[in-house]
Order: C-alpha cells, then sequence, then structure tokens
C-alpha cells in the first residue's frame, strides 16, 4: 500500500460518520481504484483529492486549493475543467499515469440527494484508444511478461490499431532485446521477486497478481475471448509462456476498458527467428529512431521516414527494429522500390495519399464504436482513392506491389454507402447532430423538414400576432430553458392580448406563450428530438455495417501503409541517390562508396564516400581501425551496419553499390553515454556488452567494436581489447570492424589470419590539421591526439605541457622494454609481436659500433645503415 492509500485509509477511517456523503461516494470509488488518479467529476470539472491532488498539482502544474472539509480535516483538492479534460489527459498518460474516470450517472436534476456517480473508464498509457492521447507516429503498445521455466512469455497488444502479438524467449538478454524493439508504453509482470532491473526498473511497469498470469486458466481464459475450441490456429498450443502472457494482458484490458474488444480477432506469433537479432545495446548505439541528445531528426528514422501517412510511419518504425532475414521478402521489396521509382508511379501515390490519413487506427475506433463523424468522412475519401491507387499500381511489374494492389480489395459498396451517408464535412460530434446527408434516410429528412419548416411558421406567426395585437415590436424568440415565447417590452405589456399567457419577466420587457405556439413547440421540439435520436440510430447502423467489413477494411490499410513506407523508400532512394542492394547467397559484405546517411544528411560540406570489403576469400573478417580522434572511424563502422541494416528492411543504401551475404545479428560496443543513468560503471557496461558479443556473435555476424579497453588502466584496456579482438577474428569468426587507438593491435594483422588493418588519416597544414575521412589500407602512423586537443580549445599551456610530457614519454618507451603482461592475459595461443622491439638487426649493427672510434662521416654513414635495418 502506497502513502497515498494510507493516507486515505486513515482519514477514511478515521471518522467515517462525519465524512460528507459527497466524500463518502469519492472514498468508494477510490477504493476500488486506489493505484491510479481518480477525476472525480463534479459538475463542470474533474476533481482529484488528497494525494491524488497533490500529485495532479506537481505533474499538470495546476492550483492545489481546498474542499471545506471532511472529518474535521480539510480536503486537498485540484481539478481541471471537463471540457479541456483531454489534454490534461494526455499529459498524464503520457507521462505514465492511468487515470480513473468517474462520471456523474444520474441527472443532477432529478436526483434524490447526491446524484449517483461510477468509474466508466480507466485510462492507462498502454491502452490509450483516442486520437488525441496517441502519438500519431509511434505504436502505443500494453505488453505483458510470464515467466516460467524454460524462459518468459511475451504477449503485446497495439489497441489502437488492432494488433496482438506474442513471443517465447529464452534468455534475459532476448528478454531485454524485446523490451528495447518494442518499447511498450505500459508492462504488466508478475508481482513477484527475481526480476532484472531493466523490467522492474522500466517506465510503465504494472506489477499483477502472479496467478493472473496462470497458464491453464490463461489458455482458458483465451479460448473463452476468441470464441475457440483450441488455439492451434495461432500456433500457440506449445507456446504456455506466451500464453499465459497474453490471457494476462487481456484480463487486464477487460477491465480497464469496461468494453468489448471486437478488433482484437486473433494472435499472431512474432518469432525471433525471422529477423536479424539486435540487442538492446545495439539499439541504443546505432541511433536508429533516438538518441540521448533527443533529437529524434538527426537519427536513421529522422533521414528516412518521408511516409505521408502516420500509419506508414509507424510500419517504417516497426520495420527498422525488426529487419528480416527472408531474403526472398526483402527482394520483392527491393523490386518494388526500383519499380516505383523508375516509374515515379512513387511520386503519384503519394500524393494520392496526402488525403489519406490514419485509416488503421479510424477501424480500430470503428470496432470500439469510439468513432467520430470526421472518421468516417475520412475513411470516405480514403476508400475514394482507392481505383485510383489500383491504376496507378496496375501497369507496374513488380510482384509485390501487385500483391498489394489485390490486398487493397474491394470496398466499392462501402465508399458509396459513406459517400450517400454522411455530408462533405461533418460536424466534430456526432451529439449534436448534422452528420447525415440530405436523401440518405425518409425518416431523417422528414423530420428536419417539419423543423426546418418551422422558421417560416414563426415568421408567419410574427406577423399576425403584431397585425392581432397592434404591438409593433413584438417579437417571437426562443431559450433553452422556457422555449419558444411571444416578447413584448415592458412599456407596451398592458395590451397585451388575455390570452397569452405569462412565461418569463425580465427587467424591460415580459415573455408569453400561446395555445398555438405550445401546440408548435412540442411538435418542433420532438421532431428535433426524433431526429436526432434518428441520426443516433442510423450513426450506430453504419458502425455496424463497416464493423462487418472489419477484417478486410483492417487489410486494406496496412497494404496502404507498406505502399507508403515502399513509396517513402523510393523517394529518398531517389532524393539521396541511395542504391538497390544485392542480396548475394555468398557470405561476406562489399560496399563500395558508402556513406553514412545520418552525417552525410547534416554535414555542409560533401561526405567522402568509403569502400568495406569482408570475406573469406581475400582473407579479411576483421579490419582493425586506427587514425587519429575525430578521423572518421565510428562513422565508418555505423555506416557500414545502417547500410547493413537498410538493406534488409527493404530500402536502398547509401553506397554505389553494396553486395551483402547473409547476416544474423548486428552487434555493436559503441560509446556509453548512458551509462551512469543505468546505474553501472562504464568500464562494468562496456565489459558486459562485449561480453554479449563474445557470447553471440556467429561467422554471420556483422560486429562493430569502437575503442574497446579505453575504460581502465592503458595496459589492462589493451590485453582485454586483444584477447577479444583474437577471440571474435578466430572462435566467433564475425565480420568484425574493431576501431582502436592501441597502435599495438594492428600488429595482429597477418597474411591468412582473416585480420586486416585499415587507417583514417588526416594532415597538418602549418597549424592546421585537415582530416580527410578516406580509409586506406594499413595501419595509421600517427594519432594526432594533441592536434585535436588543440583543435578543441585546450588551452595553449597545456597542449605545450602535453607535447613535452609526450615527447619524454616516448623517449621512456624506446628505452624501457615493456612488461610482457601480453602472454598470460589473454587467451589465444598465438604469439604477436605486441610490442614490437626494434628490429634484432639494427640492434646487433648499433652493438657492433663504438663510438670513440668513429669519424663524423663514418658516424653518419652508421646512422644511415641501421635507419635502413630498422
Ligand atoms: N567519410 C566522411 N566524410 C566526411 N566527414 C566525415 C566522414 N567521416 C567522419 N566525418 C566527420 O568527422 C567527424 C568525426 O568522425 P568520427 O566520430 O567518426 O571520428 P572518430 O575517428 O571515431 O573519432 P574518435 O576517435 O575521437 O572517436 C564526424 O562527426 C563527421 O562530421
Amino acid at each position: 500500500m502506497n502513502q497515498m492509500q494510507k493516507n486515505q485509509k486513515a482519514s477514511a477511517a478515521k471518522g467515517s460518520e462525519e465524512h460528507t456523503p459527497l466524500m463518502k461516494q469519492y472514498f468508494a470509488a477510490k477504493n476500488e481504484h486506489p493505484d491510479v488518479l481518480l477525476f472525480f467529476r463534479m459538475g463542470d470539472f474533474y476533481e482529484l483529492f488528497y494525494d491524488d491532488a497533490r500529485k495532479a498539482a506537481r505533474l499538470l502544474d495546476i492550483t492545489l486549493t481546498q474542499r471545506g472539509a471532511s472529518a474535521g480535516q480539510p480536503i486537498p483538492m485540484a481539478g481541471v475543467p471537463h471540457h479541456a479534460a483531454e489534454g490534461y489527459l494526455a499529459r498524464l498518460v503520457a507521462l505514465g499515469e492511468s487515470v480513473a474516470i468517474c462520471e456523474q450517472i444520474g441527472d443532477p436534476a432529478l436526483a434524490k440527494g447526491i446524484v449517483e456517480r461510477k468509474v466508466v473508464r480507466i485510462i492507462t498509457p498502454g491502452t490509450v484508444t483516442d486520437e488525441a492521447l496517441l502519438n500519431e507516429r509511434r505504436d502505443t503498445l500494453l505488453l505483458a511478461v510470464s515467466r516460467g521455466k524454460s524462459g518468459w512469455g511475451l504477449a503485446w497488444a497495439d489497441l489502437a490499431a488492432g494488433r496482438f502479438l506474442v513471443n517465447e524467449v529464452a534468455s534475459e538478454d532476448a528478454l531485454e532485446a524485446e523490451l528495447a524493439r518494442l518499447e511498450p508504453a505500459e508492462t504488466l509482470m508478475p508481482d513477484e521477486d527475481g526480476w532484472g532491473a531493466f523490467v522492474a526498473e522500466r517506465s510503465g511497469m504494472r506489477r499483477r497478481a502472479p496467478w493472473l498470469f496462470d497458464v491453464d486458466s490463461g489458455r482458458r481464459q483465451l479460448l473463452r475471448f476468441f470464441g475457440l475450441h483450441d488455439l492451434s490456429g495461432f500456433g500457440l498450443e506449445d507456446k504456455p509462456l506466451a500464453v499465459a502472457a497474453a490471457a494476462a494482458l487481456l484480463g487486464y484490458v477487460e477491465e480497464t476498458q469496461k468494453q468489448r474488444l471486437p478488433h482484437l480477432t486473433s494472435i499472431a506469433v512474432e518469432s525471433g527467428d525471422g529477423a536479424i537479432a539486435m540487442n538492446a545495446a545495439t539499439r541504443r548505439h546505432l541511433e536508429l529512431d533516438s538518441r540521448i541528445d533527443g533529437d529524434s531528426r538527426t537519427t536513421l528514422l529522422g533521414v528516412l521516414d518521408s511516409t505521408v501517412t502516420p500509419m506508414g510511419g509507424r510500419l517504417l518504425r516497426r520495420w527498422l527494429h525488426r529487419p528480416l532475414r527472408d531474403r526472398a521478402a526483402l527482394r520483392h521489396r527491393h523490386q518494388a522500390v526500383a519499380t516505383l521509382m523508375e516509374s515515379r508511379a512513387g511520386d503519384d501515390v503519394r500524393e494520392r495519399f496526402r488525403a489519406l490519413g490514419d485509416l488503421e487506427r479510424i477501424l480500430s475506433r470503428i470496432a470500439l464504436r469510439s468513432a467520430r463523424p470526421r472518421d468516417l468522412s475520412t475513411l470516405r475519401d480514403g476508400l475514394g482513392l482507392l481505383p485510383d491507387v489500383r491504376g496507378l499500381l496496375r501497369p507496374l511489374d513488380a510482384p509485390r506491389l501487385s500483391a498489394l494492389a489485390d490486398e487493397l480489395g474491394e470496398h466499392d459498396a462501402h465508399a458509396h454507402l459513406l459517400a450517400e451517408a454522411i455530408v462533405p464535412q461533418p460536424p466534430v460530434l456526432a451529439r449534436d447532430g448534422g452528420v447525415f446527408a440530405p436523401g440518405y434516410d425518409a425518416e431523417l429528412d422528414e423530420l428536419r423538414t417539419l423543423s426546418t419548416n418551422a422558421d417560416q411558421f414563426l415568421v408567419d406567426l410574427e406577423a399576425r400576432e403584431r397585425a392581432a395585437s397592434g404591438i409593433a415590436t413584438l417579437k417571437v424568440g426562443y431559450n433553452r430553458v422556457h422555449g419558444y415565447y411571444l416578447e413584448i417590452s415592458k412599456a407596451q405589456a398592458e395590451k397585451a392580448p388575455t390570452h397569452y399567457t405569462r412565461r418569463q419577466t425580465l427587467s424591460n420587457a415580459e415573455r408569453y406563450i400561446t395555445e398555438e405556439l405550445k401546440q408548435f413547440e412540442d411538435k418542433v421540439l420532438s421532431a428535433r428530438e426524433r431526429a436526432l435520436s434518428r441520426e443516433r440510430l442510423l450513426y450506430e447502423q453504419l458502425l455496424d455495417a463497416l464493423n462487418e467489413r472489419l477484417e478486410p477494411l483492417k487489410r486494406c490499410a496496412a497494404a496502404l501503409s507498406e505502399l507508403d513506407v515502399l513509396c517513402a523508400f523510393a523517394e529518398r532512394a531517389a532524393s539521396l541517390d541511395w542504391s538497390e542492394p544485392e542480396l548475394t547467397e555468398a557470405p561476406g559484405l562489399c560496399i563500395l562508396r558508402g556513406r553514412h546517411p545520418v552525417v552525410e544528411a547534416v554535414r555542409k560540406d560533401p561526405f567522402e564516400p568509403n569502400d568495406l570489403v569482408l570475406d573469406d576469400s581475400n582473407g579479411r573478417r576483421m579490419l582493425v581501425i586506427t587514425g587519429p580522434n575525430m578521423g572518421g572511424k565510428s562513422t565508418y563502422m555505423r555506416q557500414n551496419a545502417l547500410i547493413v541494416l537498410l538493406a534488409h528492411i527493404g530500402s536502398f543504401v547509401p553506397a554505389a553499390r553494396a553486395m551483402i551475404g547473409p547476416i544474423d545479428r548486428i552487434l555493436t560496443r559503441i560509446g556509453a553515454g548512458d551509462d551512469l543513468a543505468r546505474g553501472q560503471s562504464t568500464f562494468m557496461v562496456e565489459m558486459s556488452e562485449t561480453s554479449y558479443i563474445l557470447h553471440h556473435a556467429s561467422d554471420r555476424s556483422l560486429v562493430l567494436m569502437d575503442e574497446i579497453g579505453r575504460g581502465t588502466s592503458t595496459y589492462d584496456g589493451l590485453a582485454l581489447a586483444e584477447a577479444c579482438a583474437r577471440h571474435l577474428a578466430h572462435h566467433n569468426r564475425a565480420y568484425t570492424l574493431f576501431a582502436t587507438h592501441y597502435f599495438e593491435l594492428t600488429a595482429l594483422a597477418e597474411p591468412g589470419n582473416g585480420i586486416a588493418n585499415v587507417h583514417l588519416d588526416a594532415v597538418e597544414h602549418g597549424e592546421q590539421l585537415v582530416f580527410m575521412h578516406a580509409v586506406k589500407d594499413g595501419p595509421a602512423d600517427r594519432s594526432f591526439g594533441l592536434q585535436v586537443a588543440a583543435l578543441a580549445g585546450l588551452p595553449k599551456s597545456v597542449v605545450k605541457q602535453a607535447r613535452g610530457r609526450l615527447i619524454e614519454l616516448e623517449n621512456q618507451g624506446r628505452e624501457t622494454p615493456k612488461p610482457s603482461f601480453a602472454k598470460a592475459a589473454l587467451d589465444a595461443p598465438q604469439q604477436f609481436g605486441l610490442f614490437a622491439a626494434p628490429s634484432s638487426a639494427a640492434l646487433d649493427a648499433l652493438a657492433e659500433i663504438d663510438p670513440d672510434e668513429l669519424t663524423p662521416k663514418q658516424a653518419l654513414e652508421a646512422l644511415y645503415r641501421i635507419k635502413a635495418l630498422s
């Protein structure tokens, strides 16, 4: 029980007799929903009390006041206006808070005592479906995790899109990777000990009673929910942990939404086998869609996402986080992109899509019966585009595009229905009517005619009564409370005919009703009322008709989303000069004139393209990359990973040519900007990420290692870096890019052992240092560390002092033999010339010389000789 609950319980218990009836009602509702903020409807406001009020005041920056006292204690209170509640709810949900909405149920005017109130809905970060509470371009997921002997079960649902998926994973690492991929807004877990911090400390975590994750009752629950006899159709028979998670998730959704969920019609298994595996660290390091500094534009998604519709944008994000291994499917995507680009049909489709809207979420709202009139008009306009889009796709020769054209389906009847039913620009809310077009429903038209003709009747009546009474200023009016009236100014009131009955007295006028006006009022008002209820009925019927076609309509929305993404790929490829990658069956990576898509996009100066060739035949599986700070090592490594990733989502790539063999994983160890936030030391994180890589990399994995070992003392770091490099090269045999400042590691490269050196260069122009950014074969010959430090604005005196010390160190290094730690620390048997001493021939020659015996000329010649030997 948290502090808030204790306070409230104490306060409620202290003197429940003395609590006002209203507060008793409040406590009853609050006790049922102790863990969420309770929005308690009072007239035009939602009020929050006690700790809820304090919390809301803090989170929403609203005023904390007091509402009298109950049980002798002042009641802290904060409130938000009912009409503006959506904005506040959106902020709370974005902060990971859940809110129970307690509405007034009865009519306050009719209630004896206080009006009845009831919690009608609980809004939680993972279950929201209201347009205003959702991020347009990001899936909002609710996820449940179950735990068993064989691993973990995951189930996640996107209620706003009507998707429900499950998976099982065997290791904690895989669980963490899935959480990083899916980024759920809310996660349900059994309330038990022993969860890793990456689960237990996630924001939006909700602990639930462990028995809610029971497999057997979970299976029964799923069968009941989907109305099935067995779960084999979903492929869930041998996935008990996934079943348990799915049932826990459904239970929570039913509990909070308090309504049916007809749009969750099936569960799909999304196993990890079909995707290129990327762990949480890799997703972070590659800055796919977020950066530590929060600038999402300078991420891969920021550059790549030129989708026109929000649903296309969301699909692209999903693709980016789940690169495929199915090369046939990828080739079909590449071919579709090439065709859209060459034919320019992509541009035409995109043009049409600008009017498309978010059909995927609209269909969910139709299923949940919360669709608003403008959702229906957007759907109408979207369906109206289909013939055109199909026409654009038909002539194109690409199997995926033909398949998508088919999946769009035929929805003419429903397009027609909507076109006939809805006025061109319907109102925001269905409540006030005016949604249905004239001619759609005869009964509605008749009722509307009645109220329209009423206007003429009133004009006539006014004229007649003026003439009969002789009061020229008499006028007919209407107000909500008193209905229709005849108004006469105070001065003329005496002339009012006797059959006028007084209805209302104002300071300067009297208002009357007549029998005729009363009859008219009943007829018109009831016509209006009946027209409104007729519209409500028609609205429900329209939703019914659309719900009958929900599945084909959902398939249509999915096909439109995919088309949007493929067209965006075509647009990007054309605008950014990207080329079609070749997915080869032969292993290896050959990327010619590759570029970093994000660095290229943000740089004002041209980007220097670089090649990467890794395969067995040329003896290069690992590149040791050296070069100055700022030389471009990290950029080079990441650009190759991003190119591989882009190829595996179906996009073209920023390279002149890319031939890419089968890849099973992308693994990275780069930088460590967010380590402190994660409560581990920089070095600890570095080592645990490295350990993960050494345990998981295969000969089909692409591994990036950036400056490993730098987090500890030089010799420890160097020893570890070399041992890891050797393990990766000889044991994992992964395709590895290994950037390092330890020049000693360049000695790892030997003919035939799969390791090669490349370097990046800089040249000094007087005081200036110019980075070439070109990757060249061979090791770097110097580091320019001090020059870069000077560029960074280190005080001149410090740089000067460092330069002096460097010379000293270098001289010492030459004199003192380096410690022979390497053999002991490294696990590999081979001996590498780690700290290659000056060549022994040169030393021998030096030993033979007696300087006292030499003339200056002989000394100079000897020096040249020794230099040649070294
Ligand atoms: N191929 C390139 N063409 C043009 N500019 C580049 C290229 N590669 C890198 N750069 C520029 O150089 C900057 C530094 O690159 P990067 O961070 O990759 O260097 P680094 O060698 O990894 O440095 P450090 O060793 O200090 O981490 C980049 O931010 C980018 O602006």
